[in-house]
């Protein structure tokens, strides 16, 4: 890596799994301080991304590569937690490995759940558990936190209520952040970089703060609150329902071109 800020870089990364590709052609990097937040419909390949990012899920094809010694943080889209067996938030915290008291203490009182540390985790609201899996990933202190829709089981105002800690631990931090978002329109504000994925990455660019737009009040109403942004999508070609792809010319293949939406290149920041 050229730069000290690069934290992960994946490469034309792709996987293949039972005969086929899960994501193929996957390009994009996170530096630290910077958030980056993956896009695309059900079984798109964001998890699949997000966990070679990771270092989780080793390429098929293409590369990954992370700053040496990085450390992450990781909040997963599922937690196999067996609800019948009593877990308090701390025991929570300490699952994959010990952890001094103190560190326990300061994640969570840093995203504000420190009265809440010998609840039981079924008993926690979503807003309560995702900042407790948030707690967790953030304890030691790393240098990439990977997010797996962490505004999940929140309603709105919850969901702007993670978004601006989630801005305040990249700021305190420092940290480099990896985000999974469901939503193919809407992202966090302060999201530097889009990357929309459909098994390849089919656009990048950056959400546009639009909040006096037309567009974003209908689409955002009285929830937007500055905390969140439209993301307008500019593809050379149309994933059909059916699965197939109609490009540019009007022609319609069963996949994607190698080539597809990779001319858009990722918008540099600072
Ligand atoms: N270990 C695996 N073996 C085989 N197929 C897998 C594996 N993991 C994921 N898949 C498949 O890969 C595709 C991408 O899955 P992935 O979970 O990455 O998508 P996603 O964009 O995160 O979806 P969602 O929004 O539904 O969570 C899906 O078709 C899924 O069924």
């Amino acid at each position: 890596m050229h730069s000290n800020d690069l934290l992960v870089s994946l490469d034309n990364a792709g996987l293949h799994r039972n005969g086929r590709w899960l994501v193929r052609g996957v390009g994009f990097s996170v530096r630290r301080g910077e958030i980056v937040t993956l896009i695309g419909p059900n079984g798109a390949g964001k998890s699949t991304s997000a966990r070679m990012a990771l270092g989780v899920l080793a390429p098929d094809e293409g590369s990954v590569e992370r700053a040496a010694g990085l450390t992450v943080g990781y909040v997963p889209q599922k937690l196999a937690i067996d609800h019948s067996l009593p877990l308090t938030v701390r025991r929570l915290m300490t699952l994959t490995g010990p952890l001094p008291a103190a560190a326990i203490a300061e994640a969570l009182e840093e995203v504000g759940i420190a009265h809440l540390a010998r609840a039981e985790v079924q008993t926690l609201s979503g807003g309560e558990f995702q900042r407790a899996m948030l707690a967790r990933a953030i304890a030691r202190k790393p240098d990439l936190l990977v997010l797996d829709e962490p505004v999940q089981g929140v309603d709105h105002a919850g969901e702007i209520a993670l978004y601006a800690l989630i801005s305040r631990i990249r700021e305190r931090q420092g940290c480099g952040i990896l985000m999974i978002s469901h939503d193919l329109h809407v992202v966090m504000a302060r999201t530097d970089t889009v990357v929309c994925l459909n098994g390849h990455v089919c656009c990048t660019g950056t959400p546009e703060a639009v909040s006096g737009s037309e567009a974003y009040q209908s689409l955002l109403g009285a929830r937007g609150d500055g905390a969140l942004a439209l993301y307008r999508h500019d593809h050379d070609h149309t994933h059909l329902p059916d699965g197939k792809v109609r490009h540019a010319d009007g022609s319609v293949t069963e996949h994607c071109h190698p080539d597809d939406g990779h001319h858009h290149e990722a918008q540099e920041h600072a």
